[in-house]
């Protein structure tokens, strides 16, 4: 099958990679002409562990090309569309004008029977307004909505062997068409819930609301902890084995952050109020409050354990990127506290193994150092913001020689803290005594 991808970021790089490792002729277009150069070479143009590998070989084998020219997509039977939603610069809502510009840009190139299917994440609604504007300016295309799960740092798995396929049709042509595109997953059995638009359209934002409401409650579960002497890591031990709640997207921590979830929800929010039931989702609000906490409490801790101010004072931050196994700083709480920290005078060290581009292109008032050790050495305080594997794998005696003081805030409860304290540490974990 031809296929197009439109918008080749972190979905749609992959996206397109994955659809020609599946034997699909894919050609990726992107507006952002730098971002095309990198990838027609069969270069990721950010860090997703084993996207190199299936770039490489689909651009060698000739299935796969990469075009900033709408025109080149013309051939093409089914038009992916995996641009940007990002919350709007003025407000809480998702800015969809990348997705009408790819749209309006596609239409004029659609062939007789073409099928356009929107994976970027959109307020409820969109679909049918673009179906609208398809049947008067394409009659002879159809739409589709068929949302995306993929996970950053396991884009590759997720996308070849999706946990479930959703799909927004409203005709059976597209299913069928779907199906071809899925053939690998749908025989291997994936899980394939065929619906309306915009039941499509919600499963994707509810989905990003119960993991972000999860993250944030085990979350709230850490601000009594600390509050009580309890332990927030041995209370989702003990609640995730009931299977009803499960352990998954228990830990507590830092919180989350991201291009997806942090926007994914005030978006939502904002589409309820629209249409009239704000008051349905304004836990979400919650949510997100409770989220942004977390990160001033790893300030806090950091002002406790230096007697009240980090002015002058040296800190070492581990992590810049939203998650491991990313370059990703979109909304990263590792950064957040980085920039909250050098805010308060602290003179911020950061690392991390893949993300310091990204993060010095939004914050160049940072220092930055590749190197752990030179990260570590003369600190006053280390904060592991992000548990990359060499983070969570640090020696509490080794670590020791390098800095100043034995000071630790483990921001995501991956240490040990007996260990650590065994080792002369004042250790900090969040909601753990
Ligand atoms: N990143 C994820 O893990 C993930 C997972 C599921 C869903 N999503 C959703 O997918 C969408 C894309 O997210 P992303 O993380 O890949 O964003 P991104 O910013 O990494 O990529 C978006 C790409 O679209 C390109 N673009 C913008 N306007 C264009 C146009 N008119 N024509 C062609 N290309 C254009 C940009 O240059 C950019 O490369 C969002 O709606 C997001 O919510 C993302
Ligand atoms: O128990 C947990 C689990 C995650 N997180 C944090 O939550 C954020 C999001 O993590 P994750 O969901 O793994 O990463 P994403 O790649 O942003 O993926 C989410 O967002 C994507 C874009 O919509 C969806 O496709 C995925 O299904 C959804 O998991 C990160 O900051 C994590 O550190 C926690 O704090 N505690």
């Amino acid at each position: 099958m031809r296929v197009s991808v439109i918008g080749c970021g972190y979905l749609g790089a992959v996206h397109a990679a994955a659809m020609a490792e599946l034997g699909h002729e894919v050609v990726g277009i992107d507006v952002d002409e730098r971002k095309i150069a990198a990838l027609a070479a069969g270069e990721a143009p950010f860090f997703e562990p084993g996207l190199g590998a299936i770039l490489r070989s689909a651009t060698g084998s000739g299935r796969l090309r990469f075009s900033t020219g709408m025109a080149d997509a013309a051939d093409a039977r089914v038009h992916f569309i995996a641009v940007g939603t990002p919350q709007s610069a003025n407000g809480y809502a998702a800015d969809v004008s990348y997705v009408d510009a790819a749209f309006d840009a596609l239409v004029p190139y659609l062939a007789d029977g073409a099928l356009v299917v929107g994976k970027s994440t959109v307020p409820v609604g969109t679909a049918a307004r673009l179906a609208a504007r398809l049947a008067e300016t394409a009659p002879h295309a159809r739409l589709a909505w068929n949302p995306e799960f993929l996970r950053e740092g396991f884009a590759v798995k997720d996308t070849l062997e999706p946990d479930r396929l959703v799909y927004g049709v409203d005709d059976p042509e597209s299913t069928r068409l779907l199906d071809q595109v899925y053939r690998a997953a749908v025989e291997a059995g994936a899980p394939r819930i065929e619906t309306d638009y915009a039941t499509a359209e919600l499963v994707k934002v509810a989905a990003n609301a119960f993991l972000a409401t999860k993250i944030s409650f085990i979350n709230a579960m850490a601000e009594i902890a600390e509050v009580s002497g309890a332990d927030v890591t041995k209370l989702a031990d003990a609640i995730g084995h009931d299977a009803r709640i499960g352990r998954r997207f228990l830990n507590a921590g830092v919180g989350f952050g991201g291009g997806c979830l942090p926007k994914d929800i005030r978006a939502f929010t904002a589409r309820a109020e629209e249409l009239g039931r704000g008051e349905s989702v304004a836990f979400l609000k919650e949510v997100d409050a409770i989220n942004l906490r977390r990160r001033r409490r790893v300030v806090e801790l950091a002002l406790e354990l230096l007697g009240g101010s980090v002015y002058g004072r040296t800190v070492a931050v581990l992590g810049l990127a939203f998650k491991p196994d990313s370059d990703d700083v979109r909304d990263s709480p590792a950064l957040d506290v980085a920039v909250q920290l050098r805010g308060l005078g602290a003179r911020v060290i950061a690392t991390d193994p893949e993300a310091i581009a990204n993060a010095q292109a939004r914050h160049p008032q940072l220092d930055y150092t590749t190197s752990l050790d030179h990260a570590l050495t003369g600190a006053d305080l280390v904060v592991l913001v992000t548990e990359w594997h060499a983070f969570r794998a640090l020696d509490p005696t080794e670590t020791a020689r390098h800095v100043t003081a034995r000071r630790i805030i483990d921001a995501r409860n991956v240490l040990d803290p007996t260990a650590w304290r065994a080792a002369g540490w004042t250790y900090r974990g969040l909601g753990r005594p």
